[in-house]
């Protein structure tokens, strides 16, 4: 008898252990076979906050916050706003002593509610708007980080002062991940190149900033792509980047002190290693330079918040058709990554315990698109049924913050969990909302 034939007869005692790189690790199971997350019973957070819900374990998030800054602690780390941006986990990561990377007016505004020291605070993209450029001013955010000749110029001629500025730069290092999020090669729109063929390349876009007055260039920038976990794309990065560092002085007679090696780490990425890595590359290619070593600044977004969250969902409907079809109260609008990246998740009963078998079932959203699919083929009882909690991990990172109406579906509530005592961080998305925009 196999172990799979076995597991009914066990009760699915081994089916239903939580696995560690998959769940938060203040994840259990209850008595009665329920999900308790960081202490709280996913039913009684299902039944106070409705479904779907995005619930997020607090100390989670501080105890990854926690890690990088023992694993890195002559850097700075940034939390990478784009992955949650809400109040409270801004205040969060500040209080860990996080800086911030944000990418628009929006995500400074957030910061700016959430007092988040400006100081600590960057600003990214390739486009920023003259909007964003003014909010960023008027908040006093530390660096702003260039992408263009034409945002050098705009910015040059808005800031006062000396607005302290970095360039982002093509490091030419693949991450091997994802061509949509792959963002370290030559051809896609970030930064600024290293080859001296391409026209605007580091060169010209460090003479364009030198020739405005109210910029104090203090470093440069690169990012690889997301989901990115191979150490050795890093250690590649900042050999050309400390190159490139070196090259500025040469050229420009000016000696640079930041180095930000942006962020792109994957949920299960070798932090340790990350830091034991860069530090012998960064050591090794400043020693052969004679160049000081430059002021460290990484920025992890996903590796901090991703595993800190789960999606509950309640089930509306069985369907046992060629396949099983488990169809739920979210999708595509709380979870749009499977559609975009192929992103692959697993889900788990989460109100009761099952003897029933488990069998491979489809769990899809409500959705008009057959691409609506949450979790693809995923071991659930046989005796799943309309009004179930289905839960799905790994949702804290580029979940809530990817989210739509689409198909005018309300925005999940974010419920932030601690000690088993649990508060509303975001609220669900009414049909007061939707309709306060429509205003034809
Ligand atoms: C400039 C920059 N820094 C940091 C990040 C954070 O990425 P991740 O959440 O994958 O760590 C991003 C997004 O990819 C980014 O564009
Ligand atoms: N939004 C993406 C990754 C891009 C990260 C930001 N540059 C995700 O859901 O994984």
């Amino acid at each position: 008898m196999t172990l799979a034939e076995l597991l009914p007869s066990l009760g699915c005692a081994v089916a239903d252990r939580l696995d560690p790189a998959e769940w938060p690790p203040g994840t259990r199971i209850g008595r009665d076979g329920e999900l308790l997350f960081a202490g709280a019973p996913v039913t009684e957070l299902a039944a106070r906050f409705g479904t779907p819900a995005y619930l997020l374990d607090e100390a989670h998030v501080r105890r990854q916050a926690r890690a990088y800054r023992e694993a890195l602690p002559e850097a700075e780390v940034a939390f990478a706003g784009k992955a949650l941006c809400t109040r409270s986990v801004l205040r969060w990561v500040a209080e860990e002593g996080l800086s911030l990377d944000t990418c628009s007016g929006g995500e400074i505004a957030v910061a700016r509610a959430a007092g988040f020291p400006a100081s600590r605070i960057l600003l990214h993209g390739n486009v920023k708007t003259s909007e964003d450029l003014k909010t960023a001013l008027g908040y006093g955010v530390g660096r702003i980080v260039l992408d263009s000749l034409d945002e050098i110029e705009q910015l040059g001629a808005l800031a006062h002062g000396r607005q302290e500025v970095l360039i982002r730069v093509v490091p030419g290092v693949d991450g091997g991940t994802h061509a949509a999020i792959t963002t370290g090669t030559e051809g896609q729109k970030f930064g600024f190149s290293l080859l001296p063929r391409v026209t605007d390349n580091l060169d010209r876009a460090v003479a364009a900033v030198l020739a405005q007055p109210s910029l104090r260039l203090t470093g440069l920038h690169c990012h690889l792509g997301s989901e990115v976990s191979r150490v050795d794309a890093y250690e590649r990065a900042a050999r050309r980047m400390v190159e490139a560092l070196a090259h500025v002085r040469e050229t420009y007679g000016l000696e640079l002190t930041h180095l930000d090696l942006g962020g792109g780490h994957a949920v299960d990425f070798d932090l340790a290693g990350y830091a034991r890595r860069l530090r012998v590359a960064l050591g090794y290619e400043c020693s052969v330079r004679d160049f000081p070593m430059p002021r460290l600044t990484v920025e992890p977004g996903r590796a901090i918040v991703a595993r800190a969250g789960i999606t509950v969902y309640r089930v509306c409907a069985v369907k046992r058709g060629s396949r099983t079809f488990v169809a739920v109260d979210g999708g595509m609008s709380d979870n749009p990554r499977p559609a975009l990246y192929g992103a692959r998740y697993t889900a788990r009963l989460a109100n009761r315990y099952s003897r029933a078998e488990r069998q491979p079932m489809m769990v899809v959203g409500r959705h008009c698109e057959a691409g609506d699919v949450l979790a693809h083929d995923v071991p659930l009882p046989a005796d799943v049924r309309p009004g179930d909690l289905i839960a799905v991990p790994g949702t804290g990172a580029y979940h809530h913050s990817l989210a739509s109406n689409y198909n005018q579906v309300g925005r999940p509530p974010l419920v932030g969990v601690r000690d088993g005592v649990a508060s509303l961080l975001v609220r669900r998305e009414t049909e007061e909302d939707l309709l306060a925009r429509d205003v034809g």
